[in-house]
């Protein structure tokens, strides 16, 4: 390990260095001191650089040699020995590992980074990329003095068990730590619970079960008591399974383990059934929520084309993210019209819900809408009143969308246009979720489960993994947490979910003030286009 040859102090939180505005415009990028040589102690040949991220600074690397390289970017992961610089490092085991024995490159080259775009033009700049995950030559743990712990946060999704199998059986496998305990019921686990052993025995065949093995809760993240249990119980590796709110306590807990000066690795494993969380390609289990869904899709439609004027509505799982609801609509073909949080609908007039409901019906004697829960929110807080209940990691609770729409309808055919119409709700939401995986989403959880393994036995910390255009990679926290992932309704993905269905795209009505400005100035150029 070089010595860093700054005498800048090296922040683990994502290295944030504050730094002197630039009057630079052309560049977005400032280079702190040419001659400084700060290298960085994992790739030992990227001269750090910063830029400015819409405010912040994050710290960066940038590829010396300008001309073709100018505009790379490395959005780099603490590592331990930001703030422990004499930790010591030892060969991996995986050298003398069965399972790599005849891998021809074993280790990730430490210059390997994933690209967070990969549809560039000639004359782009390289742009952002993050440290590719995977197996590296040296590890900053003895393998008998491993303690590791798995705790699991936030809500169901399937996967989750395999997640802890795979962190088990990797850590066990391929660098023989034998002590691993589960945390039980969340963070409050921490400091409420006992623990759990943990061995590849133990959980050999919870992947077979939905759920979660370690149980989980929301609410009770205390970054004081998380730490001091960690202290307290010896733990120096941890590993965090959960969504958005659960990626947030991540970096609380390997801030505070910074600020103690413990050699403990904090790795953050992304879990969402709503995939709203941003960078990563898609979260685990997501495929198998999709699939269930298709279930309830097809008993709606079976139930409604066997009757007269048959409405089925099926709701599913989306808080302020309708992926689960449009890929389930572009899977099925029995789905006549999907609606999202992200793209406002009107019931009444013109090009209306309504109005689709009563051509469809005519034309096909059934239709199937499905909705996400968090969709016309605001229509449903009109007719029961308004509701602030938040759960207990401070999330909105959502009132029942489809209950609502279910009943508006009904009103409107049977009181207003005299005809009879037969209303097929289902509500699947939780049955997509509590679920076991399916075999492409149990893939993915063991590539996230290993790749979270070599990262903290690697030294990185406070880190989120998962897939970056397809190549797994050791993300910062603050990057998957700033902004949720949402459906872009001006993204070509919606447009070939209208394309399908050919349902109203709901443009017609005034939803200033709904959508985010840079949507709204789209649509407004779209409406200019199409008069
Ligand atoms: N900003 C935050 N800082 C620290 N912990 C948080 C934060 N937001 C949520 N948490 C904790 O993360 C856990 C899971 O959060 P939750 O929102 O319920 O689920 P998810 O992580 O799946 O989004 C809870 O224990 C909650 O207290
Ligand atoms: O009833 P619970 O457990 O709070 O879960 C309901 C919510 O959890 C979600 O599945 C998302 O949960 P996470 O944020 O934990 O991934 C939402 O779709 C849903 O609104
Ligand atoms: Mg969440």
């Amino acid at each position: 390990m070089p010595a860093l040859s700054s005498s800048i102090p090296l922040s683990s939180s994502f290295r944030h260095f504050p730094l002197p505005a630039t009057d630079d415009s052309q560049s977005l990028f400032l280079l702190l001191n040419p001659n400084l040589n700060l290298r960085n102690p994992r790739s030992r040949s990227f001269p750090l650089r910063t830029r400015r991220v819409r405010g912040l600074t994050a710290k960066c690397t940038l590829r010396p040699g300008g001309g073709d390289e100018e505009g790379f970017i490395l959005e780099d992961v603490p590592h331990l020995t930001d703030y422990l610089p004499d930790l010591k490092a030892y060969s991996s085991p995986l050298q003398n590992s069965p399972a790599y024995a005849i891998v021809k490159q074993s280790f990730v080259n430490p210059e390997d980074v994933v690209a967070e775009r990969i549809v560039v033009q000639k004359n782009s700049p390289r742009g952002v990329h993050f440290r590719r995950a995977g197996p590296r030559e040296k590890v900053y743990f003895k393998s008998d003095e491993v303690r590791a712990c798995i705790v699991t946060c936030g809500g169901l999704c399937p996967g989750i068990n395999t997640v802890i199998r795979e962190i088990v059986c990797g850590l066990s496998y391929m660098y023989g730590v034998h002590d691993i305990i589960g945390i039980e019921g969340g963070y409050r686990g921490f400091y409420s619970k006992n623990t759990i052993p943990l061995t590849p025995k133990v959980v050999n065949d919870i992947h077979k079960r939905g759920g979660t093995f370690l149980r989980t809760s929301r609410g009770g993240h205390d970054t004081n008591k998380i730490v001091d249990s960690i202290q307290y119980r010896g733990i120096n590796q941890v590993y965090i399974i959960g969504g958005d709110g659960t990626q947030k306590g991540v970096a609380a807990i390997s801030q505070e383990v910074e600020k103690r000066g413990l050699q403990v690795a904090v790795a953050g494993i992304p879990k969402t059934i709503d995939n709203d969380i941003a960078v990563i390609d898609k979260s685990f289990g997501f495929d198998t929520a999709v699939e269930e869904a298709q279930r309830a899709i097809n008993a709606a439609h079976v139930e409604v084309e066997s009757v007269d004027n048959g409405v089925g509505i099926v709701k599913l799982m989306g808080r302020y993210s309708g992926f689960i609801a449009m890929f389930a609509t572009l899977a099925s073909r029995d789905v006549d019209c999907c609606l999202i949080p992200e793209s406002p609908f009107y019931l009444e007039g013109s090009g209306g819900l309504y109005e689709f409901v009563e051509q469809r019906l005519k034309e096909n004697g059934h239709i199937v809408i499905v909705l996400a829960e968090g969709a016309g929110q605001e229509y449903v807080a009109q007719s029961v009143g308004t509701i602030d209940k938040k759960d207990e990691s401070g999330n909105r609770l959502l009132l029942d969308v489809g209950l609502w729409l279910s009943q508006k309808v009904k009103d409107h055919f049977t009181r207003e246009k005299k005809l009879a119409i037969n209303i097929k709700y289902i509500d699947p939401t939780y049955m997509i979720r509590a679920i076991p995986s399916n075999a492409s989403d149990n893939i993915y959880c063991t590539l996230l489960a290993q790749s979270a393994v070599h990262g903290a036995m690697a030294g990185y910390t406070g880190f989120t993994v998962g897939p970056v255009n397809s190549r797994h990679a050791y993300i910062p926290i603050s990057r998957v947490t700033k902004t949720p992932n949402t459906v872009k309704v001006t993204d070509r993905m919606w447009a070939r979910l209208l394309a399908s269905t050919n349902q109203p795209s709901f443009l017609t009505q005034d939803i200033q003030g709904t959508v985010d400005k840079e949507t709204m100035d789209l649509i407004d150029n779209m409406r200019i286009n199409s008069i």
